[in-house]
């Protein structure tokens, strides 16, 4: 008798979300939303724009980009956010909870990643806003790395969770938090063993990719993102945080488009774009950890639980099938290069 798990030719699972995505704006948001659109039903959108996302006023207005910018008969609800400032005042906060269309805050620590330059440069000028949130249930959604550029690239989330994660949590135990695309073994191993209400998503790319497939053969711009993919071990990590089952930890694509030009350049720009074949991607990583059956419950239980969400209606299948990514895809009058450009993938959505 063999002992081999035979991997089954499809898989169909409730319709998935993505709990943290780049949409942009204009002409780019018209050019990635149907690739979203197509592989989820709900997404958080990240506020990242310039200017950024700061008042409930211009999330509502920004919602109404993206539903007008979704082609006819696509279904797909954009979950909106807010972004965090030194002077978001705790009314804003009130206007967020009331709109019923604004689902978290999001931190970006400035200078840590793309388009973060009017984030927080401190969070003890944010503990109003944050007793708001604490108070309303208002979810904090983190991107989880310190910026002192005297700490190593590599170290940045681990150094975070001890200056920044734990002193948030001693002095907001019960604010609702999701550790943003987290990277490495100590932030999977904070998050599962955490007391209280917190959360994690993690991406395709760090399930996939170590850092070495920044430097194969010679850099490779689209494969770097923020936080940057880490050593082996930390991969491994977040496979086992991801197939286990916990509900602490569920999808988020961190899809992020920035036109080619952007990336292959002297100083390239943060952001992998998997929006295109994002569940293909999960799907591979799954299966290679003999997990499928532990892709639902990461893909489409765990997110709408914690955001208090109700499950999608609706179901989708993935099939085992060869085919061929392009080698790029139009963005704006642009074109964006995705995640593995030209190569051949084993997994296709129906
Ligand atoms: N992840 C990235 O590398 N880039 C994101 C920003 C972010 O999520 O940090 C972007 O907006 O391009
Ligand atoms: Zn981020
Ligand atoms: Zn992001």
């Amino acid at each position: 008798m063999s002992d081999l798990v035979q991997t089954p030719s499809s898989i169909t699972i409730t319709r998935p979300d993505d709990w943290h995505l780049h949409l942009r704006d204009g002409a780019t948001l018209a050019s990635v939303l149907p690739h979203s659109a197509r592989q989820f039903a709900r997404a958080i959108v990240m506020p990242n724009l310039k200017p950024p996302v700061t008042t409930t006023a211009a999330a509502v207005a920004y919602r109404e980009r993206i539903l007008a910018a979704l082609p006819q008969g696509m279904d797909f609800e954009p979950l909106m956010t807010l972004y965090l400032t030194n002077n978001t005042q705790p009314d804003e906060i009130v206007r967020a909870q009331e709109s019923g269309i604004v689902h978290a805050v999001k931190l970006y620590p400035a200078g840590a990643t793309t388009n973060s330059d009017a984030g927080v440069t401190d969070l003890s000028n944010c503990y109003k806003a944050l007793e708001k949130m604490q108070e309303l249930g208002m979810p904090f959604l983190v991107h989880g790395e310190v910026t002192d550029q005297d700490i190593d690239l590599f170290d940045r989330e681990a150094v975070f969770i001890e200056r920044v994660m734990r002193p948030l949590r001693r002095d907001f135990p019960a604010l609702n938090i999701v550790f943003e695309h987290i990277t490495t073994k100590h932030a999977a191993q904070y998050v599962a063993e955490a007391e209280g209400p917190i959360a994690a998503t993690i991406t395709a790319h760090h399930l996939l990719y170590n850092r070495n497939d920044i430097f194969k053969g010679g850099i490779r711009p689209h494969y770097y993102c923020l936080p940057v993919l880490k050593r082996e071990e930390h991969r491994l990590a977040l496979v086992t945080a991801a197939t286990s089952g916990d509900e602490r930890f569920f999808l988020g694509t961190d899809s992020a488009p920035h036109a080619q030009g952007a990336k292959e350049a002297a100083c390239g720009c943060a952001g992998c774009y998997t929006a295109l074949h994002a569940m293909e991607l999960y799907a591979e990583a799954f299966e290679r950890a003999g997990a499928l059956d532990k892709l639902e419950a990461f893909a489409s239980l765990n997110g709408p639980a914690f955001y208090n969400l109700p499950v999608n209606e609706g179901k989708i299948t993935l099939k085992r099938e060869q085919w061929t990514l392009p080698e790029a895809l139009p963005l704006a009058d642009q074109q964006v290069i995705p995640l593995n450009a030209g190569e051949t993938i084993n997994w296709k959505m129906v």
